[in-house]
């Protein structure tokens, strides 16, 4: 099963190659702005998800939040250890 982990390097290698049909590569290229606004779309699910949905809908929503959260690391160029020394 891929972790946190394996998926920023996944998406960091993405965005490195930028192979065709990435909706990686399309968000990355979308910008700052349109990643943001994913980000607080996705995290708007979570929340509604927590309250009203089943604990796999919680789960499956979280998920995309990382992912939107990791891409936008990834934008700005910002490394997991860069994250992990304010945990
Ligand atoms: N984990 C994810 C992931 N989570 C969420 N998303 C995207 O985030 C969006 C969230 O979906 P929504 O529920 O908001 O659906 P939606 O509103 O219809 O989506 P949009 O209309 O905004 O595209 C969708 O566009 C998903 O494709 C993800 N896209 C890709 N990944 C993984 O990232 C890796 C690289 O993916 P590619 O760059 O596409 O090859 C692969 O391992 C993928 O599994």
């Amino acid at each position: 099963m891929k972790n946190f982990e394996d998926l920023f390097a996944e998406l960091s290698q993405k965005a490195a190659d930028r192979p065709e049909g990435s909706g990686t590569v399309a968000e990355l290229d979308a910008g700052i702005h349109a990643i943001g606004k994913k980000i607080i779309e996705e995290a708007g699910e979570v929340w509604i998800a927590a309250e009203y949905e089943s604990d796999d809908q919680v789960a499956l929503e979280a998920s995309q939040l990382l992912y939107h959260l990791q891409v936008m690391l990834i934008a700005r160029g910002i490394s997991l250890d860069d994250v992990y020394r304010y945990l």
